[in-house]
């Protein structure tokens, strides 16, 4: 069987004369958490909207586990679990009645619906929330409530809009574990998101749209890697005495081209770069036999905040990613628009 779950050719989608989706294309396997990032009006809800099937595209095709989205939208509908970004209002419903409501939509047999009920909400740490009416759940409560739901009738592919949004450090830290358990499952996600650094910890591939074209695809690294010319870097002293030598070392080694930048909470010097190894080795070896006293001289891990700007600056014009230069070997795409 084919590990291909989703599949994305050359999608486009018109109103009128005027582009929203432009010949998009991406695949994803099983287990794959897609973060689908762009700026406002970028053409992701019309992706998404084609993908389940609500929209039909003008040009390409999109297919779920091998399913049409237009000519087996039936069919879809039973793969793919979407959780808009708005939860609607469900005045005097009990979380339990309310996923009840929704198996009952997708046509559970009473049966087995109440054992299904069960399952979601445990496998969204919310079984303790079932007697709570849904209104006077927190956001962060609705949220895993939203995702219970689109688990209901065990569809393959789930589309979550914005399942972050609004939630705080806890809340976010056990929806990124729900969502890599979930893919860990076998499931392939695809979650939007304007919290970049959220998104890049639990993602592994990332495609950002901009004017409704696909400006890069691949794996975080691989885009971050195209996208970035720069990496950072962070030298975590051992107490704030030592931040004065050690940004003294640094911008007396550093060319003019890097960013550095002192932090007295978090105690580190950070430092923008676009040097060598040979010269962040010779920078390390400078601090070191100063005598400064620093713990640790890490690289931070890709930068999709910076990657997002690169890819969409610009949007429409040649200049994009094209100016990145992308080396053959890598397997993303990165996509220049004219
Ligand atoms: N029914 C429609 N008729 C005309 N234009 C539309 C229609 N639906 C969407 N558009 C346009 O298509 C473009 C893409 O919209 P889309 O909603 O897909 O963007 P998005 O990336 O989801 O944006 P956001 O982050 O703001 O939700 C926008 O310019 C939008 O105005």
């Amino acid at each position: 069987m084919s590990d291909t779950v989703v599949e994305i050719e050359n999608l486009t989608k018109r109103y009128g004369e005027f582009v929203a989706l432009d010949s998009l294309s991406l695949t994803l396997k099983r287990g794959d958490i897609l973060g689908f990032i762009g700026p406002n009006g970028a053409g992701k809800t019309t992706t998404i909207r084609i993908l389940v099937g609500l929209t039909r595209p003008t040009e390409g095709h999109a297919k779920i586990a091998g399913a049409d989205c237009v000519t087996d939208a039936r069919k879809v509908r039973q793969l793919v679990g979407y959780m808009p970004d708005k939860f609607g209002s469900y005045d005097n419903m009990r979380v339990r009645e309310y996923l009840d409501f929704f198996g009952a939509a997708y046509a559970i047999p009473r049966k087995t619906r109440r054992k299904r009920v069960e399952e979601v909400l445990e496998v969204t740490n919310a079984t303790w929330m079932q007697d709570r009416y849904v209104e006077s759940l927190s956001h962060g409560m609705q949220q895993r409530i939203g995702i219970a739901r689109t688990l209901l009738h065990q569809p393959e592919v789930l589309i979550l809009d914005e399942p972050a949004n609004g939630l705080d450090p806890q809340a976010r830290i056990e929806m990124r574990e729900i969502l890599i358990r979930l893919a860990s499952e076998g499931r392939t996600l695809i979650v939007t998101s304007h919290i970049l650094p959220e998104l890049s910890r639990i993602c592994d591939q990332v495609a950002i749209v901009a004017s409704g074209q696909l400006k890069a695809f691949g794996t975080l690294k691989e885009v971050t890697g195209q996208l970035t010319q720069r990496r950072t870097f962070e030298i975590q002293c051992l107490n704030r005495d030592q931040l004065a030598p050690v940004e003294a070392i640094v911008r007396e080694q550093m060319s003019d081209e890097a960013e550095i930048t002192t932090s007295e909470t978090e105690d580190l010097v950070r430092v923008r770069t676009a040097a060598t190894d040979e010269v962040l080795s010779r920078l390390l070896n400078s601090i070191v036999t100063s005598g400064a006293a620093v713990s640790q001289f890490r690289e931070v891990a890709g930068d999709l905040e910076e990657a997002f700007i690169t890819a969409t600056r610009d949007t429409g014009s040649v200049s994009t990613a094209s100016a990145v230069d992308p080396p053959a070997s890598e397997s993303a795409t990165v996509e220049a628009t004219s």
